[in-house]
Parts: structure tokens; sequence; C-alpha cells
């Protein structure tokens, strides 16, 4: 596996497998096999170009918070305003920069999130209540029309998608990693996906990539720290919710907001997936001073910002909104440049929380 791409801004963060270690602690008990090889002689080190659920060293956990806290001295306010007033541009600019060049497919998709593929998993079992018959149902709709939709219409019956028996929203799509293997992955016939970002360029994107079917995928403009901003399908008609190194892009006193909005999508058993930045991973360690806008809270170089979380903030977030875990976990990465010699500590939170039915 190669090194991570580090540029002036994002981390190449989602190039790297996903692989973590069951922690029963995290409630995750059916994981598959996979990212099992631990560095038990450190001087093997380079030997390998990744290591699993490495343990950090008392010393090594002290230096990071150090590191951390030499850097917490936040921006002036008007600095910190124009980051948070022109978010989209400076993701804009990222993509008109890298086009669909940076984030790479990401292989562990469907064994980390097999509820994207549930076909291809025997393990998970859609509640059900949850069938989309009912919220058609709910909606005075026949499940049999067509999937042409007027999305103006403001008819519940003929949103895009309103046919489908499985709803996927991804939010914070990006060009798309996560949506075309999903639609490459999943052959479901009753399979809809809708994705969003706040980047119109990213949009545009998606939708000029040759994989994008209007009969099964619809992309659009949405910020998600703008709770007021409506979707183009009513509530409880989702499934899946999907969170990819997203979250972290938002100020954090928007996070809870957007996080209780969007578990009102989700259908009664529906349940939202995050992978994101965890505390002291080497990209919030490599923060020079002058970048930090907030607690655990910074802008790169290219004007986008990233939030580093603990399990238990995340946790919270989700608890808040009514949602129940079924999986909160840690995954411990050591990554080695074996030409340069280098070693980098990646950490990243993956989580699954489920509404009741
Ligand atoms: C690190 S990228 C990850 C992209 C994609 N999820 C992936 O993994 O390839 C973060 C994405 O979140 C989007 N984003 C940031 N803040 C957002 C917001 N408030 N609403 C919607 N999208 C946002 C950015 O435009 C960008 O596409």
């Amino acid at each position: 596996m190669a090194a991570p791409r580090i540029t002036d801004g994002v981390e190449a963060e989602s190039t790297e497998t996903g692989s973590t270690q069951p922690n029963p602690s995290s409630g995750d008990f059916k994981r598959p096999q996979f990212g099992t090889r631990f560095l038990t002689d450190p001087r093997q080190v380079f030997q390998h170009n990744a290591w699993d659920n490495v343990e950090w060293t008392e010393e090594q956990e002290k230096a990071a918070k150090k590191k951390v806290s030499e850097n917490n001295h936040p921006l002036p306010p008007e600095k910190q305003e124009e980051y948070d007033n022109r978010a989209n541009e400076y993701w804009n600019e990222f993509y008109t920069i890298h086009e669909n060049r940076f984030f790479k497919d990401r292989h562990w998709l469907f064994t980390e999130f097999p509820e994207l593929a549930p076909q291809c998993n025997t393990n998970h079992e859609p509640h059900p209540d949850t069938s989309s018959s009912d919220i058609n149902q709910q909606n005075g709709c026949d499940k049999k029309q067509s999937r042409d939709f007027a999305p103006s219409s403001g008819d519940n019956c003929d949103f895009p998608g309103s046919s489908a028996t499985y709803r996927i929203l991804e939010v914070g799509c990006g060009v798309g990693n996560t949506v075309f293997p999903i639609l490459k992955t999943n052959n479901d016939s009753g399979l809809f996906v809708y994705c969003c970002d706040f980047s119109s360029t990213a949009v545009e994107l998606v939708k000029t990539n040759p994989e994008y079917d209007l009969n099964r995928c619809f992309a659009f403009v949405h910020d998600l720290s703008d709770a007021e901003a409506s979707f183009p399908f009513p509530d409880e008609t989702l499934d899946v919710i999907v969170l990819i190194f997203v979250l972290s892009a938002l100020h954090p006193d928007k996070m809870q907001a957007s996080i209780s909005r969007l578990a009102r999508l989700l259908k009664p058993g529906g349940v939202m997936l995050l992978r994101d930045y965890g505390r002291y991973d080497m990209a919030q360690l490599r923060f020079k001073k002058g970048r930090c806008l907030s607690e655990n809270f910074y802008v790169r170089g290219d004007g986008t910002r990233v939030y580093f979380f603990t399990q238990d903030e995340l946790h919270e977030l989700f608890t808040a909104a009514g949602l129940e875990k079924v999986q909160n976990l840690v995954d411990r990465r050591l990554q080695v440049n074996r030409g340069k010699q280098l070693t980098m500590y990646r950490v990243w939170i993956q989580c699954k929380y489920r509404k009741a039915s």
C-alpha cells in the first residue's frame, strides 16, 4: 500500500484500507477477519507498509497531547468567520484543482459497512418495519409508480427514488468515490442512492461521471451545516446514511443540529454509518502553529477545515439525535514509508448508530 499522499491540503486518508480490529467494547462481534498484521517486534517495523491495531505507548499519547495543547491558539474571530462563510468555496477550489483524482475508491467499504450492499452479506437483515412500501403507503403512494420524478412538485409520491425499496444517502459525497462503488456492487433492483455535497463543483463531477444513472441515483447540492435546508425526499425514507470524512469538515457548533436533522431522514431501524478522523491522528499532529480554529479544529493550507473526534464525542452526537449504538470503534494503524523510513500513526473512528424501530 502506498504511503498517504500529503499535500498542504486534505490528506488522501481515504486511499487507506479500512482494516480494523474487532473490539468487544464497540458492540461489534461479527466483523470479518481483515487487517490482522500486528507489530509484535518493533525491529520489524519496516518489513511491511502498514500494521494494524497499533497500541500507543503512554509516552506517545502524552507527547501527542502536549503537541496539540501547544498549538491551541485559535485564529482571530474575523478569520474564523471567513473560513466559515466561504467553506464551500474552498472545497470548490479543491475539486477544481484535483477533480476526481484525489480520493480513491475504497475497497474496505463493503467489509466495514455491509449495509451498503446487504444482499451480498447474510449477516444483514433489513428490519421488517422499514420496508419502503410502508413509507409509500404512509405517503399515499403506489409502490409501482414510475421512477420519473418532478423534484419541485412538493408531492411526496413523486420524489426521486420514490419507488425504490432500499435507499441510501451519502452526505459530503465529493466526486462519488463511495457512491459509484455502491452502484456497481449493490445490484438490488430496489436500490436508490442519493448523494449530496455543498461543493457544486464536486456534485457536477458526480453528475458528469459516465456511471451516473438517474434511474438509480440522484446527486444534489446541499449544505449539511444548514439544518433548515430541505432534502429532495421526505423524512423517514432512508435505510442508510453514510458520512465518510465529512462531519469533521463542519464547524463543531453545527454538528449536533446536522446529525439530528439527518436522523429524521432515517426510517425506523435505519442506520447512520460514519468513518472520520480520530483524536491525535497524524494529520492533527502535523498542523503547524497558526492553523488552529478551536480545540481540535484546524484549517488546512487550502482553506478546508478538519476536526479530530474522540469516540465519546461521536457517541454523544448520535445518541443526542435519538440513535442507538451498534458500533463505535477506533482504528489505529501504523503506516510505513519504507523508502523514507518514516512511520505515520493514523487514528480513525468508525461508527454505526441505528434509529429505534
Ligand atoms: C474529506 S472530503 C470527503 C469526500 C468523500 N466523502 C470521500 O470520502 O471521498 C469532505 C467532503 O465534505 C464536503 N463538505 C464539507 N462540508 C460540508 C457541508 N457543510 N455540507 C456538505 N458537504 C460538505 C466537502 O465538499 C468534501 O467533498
